[in-house]
């Protein structure tokens, strides 16, 4: 019998801690070890199956991350930055792969990653899903094809809960674009038009946010010239997909050696 891939889902009773636990019970090969929460959260000591409503399931939620990882070739991490680099240097303690889905990281976070993926896989995006990592590529490509006549615009929508913007998947799609086009998105962005803003700068890339009710994601990649315009969408109706793309990351990483990694490497599409 192979062995199965022990893995610890943090921010366990977030949205996507609860969709992540529901989808490691029902996959084949990956068996649920370890669940964190917070200091001080509610869920803290009880069994996490039962801190969701079912039957118990003999894993009981803890605020100790370091004696969960232990116990783990895996950590599935959907939480907040500050929680996340604080999880990385346990992870990397552990020598356990840590999958991050958490976005709204800084530059100073997502530096603070490097030395702990020189002792295990990080495999980190801001979207795990198999149609946005595809949408990555598309929009690459489009804004390769096409000159600075078309203004590139990204826009996003999301749930009223969600604390960042632009949203993760937004600022993967702006990178996508400012890649194609040869240019560094830090020189071109535009975020949070506001007031006598000037006309449009000629190849900016735009960036604009919706938050409302229970939006779970949805992204436009917009190219806009003088009478046309080309739309590259994506529209998430499920957190299942997030969860599942995070879990095959979890399994694919534990056969690769120390480093950083994306979701286009975990889905072979560069
Ligand atoms: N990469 C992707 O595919 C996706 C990324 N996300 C990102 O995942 C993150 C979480 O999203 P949601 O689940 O909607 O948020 P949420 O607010 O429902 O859940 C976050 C959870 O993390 C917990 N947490 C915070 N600090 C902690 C700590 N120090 N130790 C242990 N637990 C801690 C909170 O108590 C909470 O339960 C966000 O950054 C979001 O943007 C969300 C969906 C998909
Ligand atoms: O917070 C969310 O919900 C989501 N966050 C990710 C992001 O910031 O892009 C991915 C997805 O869109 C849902």
């Amino acid at each position: 019998m192979t062995e199965r891939t022990g893995i610890v889902v943090t921010g366990a009773s977030g949205r996507m801690g609860q969709m992540l636990m529901k989808t490691v019970a029902e996959a084949p090969g990956v068996a649920l070890v370890g669940a964190v929460e917070r200091e001080g959260h509610e869920w803290v000591g009880q069994d996490v199956g039962e801190a969701m409503g079912g039957a118990g399931i003999g894993v009981t939620v803890t605020d100790d991350p370091l004696e969960a990882f232990a116990k783990a070739q895996a950590i599935i991490d959907f939480t907040a930055p500050a929680a996340t680099v604080a999880f990385a240097k346990l992870a990397a303690q552990a020598r356990a792969v840590h999958v991050i889905g958490t976005t709204g990281m800084t530059e100073d976070d997502i530096a603070a990653l490097e030395p702990c993926a020189r002792h295990a896989p990080i495999i980190r995006a801001g979207n795990m899903s198999l149609g946005v990592n595809l949408l990555v590529q598309l929009t690459k490509r489009v804004a390769a094809a096409l000159d600075e006549d078309f203004d590139i615009e990204v826009i996003e929508a999301h749930h009223h809960h969600k604390v960042d913007a632009p949203s993760g998947t937004a600022l993967m799609l702006g990178e996508a674009a400012a890649e194609g086009r040869g240019v560094a998105l830090g020189d071109v962005a535009d975020r949070g038009r506001d007031g006598i803003t000037g006309a449009r700068k000629r190849g900016d890339i735009g960036f604009s946010a919706i938050r409302g009710g229970d939006i779970v994601g949805e992204h436009d990649v917009l190219f806009a010239a003088p009478g046309e315009r080309i739309v590259l969408r994506h529209v998430a109706t499920d957190r299942a997909i997030f969860a599942r793309g995070a879990v095959k990351a979890a399994i694919w990483g534990q056969s690769q050696p120390p480093g950083q990694y994306d979701m286009v490497d975990v889905l072979g599409l560069r």
